[in-house]
């Protein structure tokens, strides 16, 4: 089985461009995703962090992700202790979903991590695509896709490495600063240069 990374920051674009790779036939398994079914109703992840976070979890038995987001994004500290909740369970999640695919008889798997390069978890790709767009566009579409204000949207983007910093670590640069139709043949690109793996 062939692993790549496919990283970037808050809204540089790698939905889109997850989305064209599923479109070239790559399976791409999402951490956001993964991150969001270990924190269902009945789950040990939920039970844990109701206990940390009192408050987060609303009447209705769900986690309540404005609330929690508000919370953690002000504040490292308890951002690292939702970290240390979450993502050992997403860690498992992950490779359970591997095996599943493995077992369909898949050979090239794209994991989708917004986190990748902060948790030390791109050493273990066979490669690294990187989505970059400058830092004013990426604070730009972050404000209008979220609704956030500058200063939320600050907070955010100091909450991970910066982009010119993940750069350093990838095996492919994906320029998402101009239009999508600008991204699509790098994405093919990066495609051919995974499936030649192997
Ligand atoms: C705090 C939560 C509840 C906020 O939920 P919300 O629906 O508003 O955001 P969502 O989960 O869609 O994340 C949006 C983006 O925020 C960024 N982000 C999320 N969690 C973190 C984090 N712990 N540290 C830094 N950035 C983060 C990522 O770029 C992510 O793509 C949620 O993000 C969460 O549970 N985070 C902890 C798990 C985690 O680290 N997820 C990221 C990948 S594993
Ligand atoms: N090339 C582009 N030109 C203009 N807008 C774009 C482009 N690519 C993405 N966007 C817009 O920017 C926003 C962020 O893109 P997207 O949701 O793909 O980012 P993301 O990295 O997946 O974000 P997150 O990690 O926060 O989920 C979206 O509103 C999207 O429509």
């Amino acid at each position: 089985m062939h692993v790549f990374g496919l990283t970037g920051g808050i809204a540089s674009g790698k939905s889109t461009v997850s989305r064209m790779l599923r479109e070239l036939g790559a399976r791409v398994l999402d951490a956001d995703v993964l991150a969001r079914e270990v924190v269902e109703p009945g789950t040990p992840g939920l039970t844990r962090i109701a206990e940390r976070f009192p408050g987060v979890v609303g009447p209705d038995g769900r986690l309540d992700r404005v609330k929690l987001g508000a919370h953690i994004f002000a504040d490292p500290a308890e951002r690292a202790a939702l970290n240390a909740i979450v993502h050992p369970e997403v860690r498992a999640l992950f490779l359970q979903k591997l095996q599943a695919l493995e077992a369909e008889g898949v050979t090239h798997v794209v994991y989708d991590v917004p986190l990748l390069i902060e948790t030390g978890l791109h050493s273990a790709m066979e490669g690294v695509a990187v989505v970059w767009v400058p830092r004013e566009a990426q604070k730009a579409r972050l404000m209008a896709r979220d609704g956030l204000d500058a200063a939320q949207a600050e907070a955010r983007l100091q909450a991970q490495m910066a982009l010119d910093d993940k750069r350093a670590h990838a095996t492919w640069v994906i320029d998402n600063s101009g239009a999508p139709e600008d991204t699509r043949p790098q994405v093919e690109a990066v495609w051919r240069a995974m499936l030649a793996h192997g």
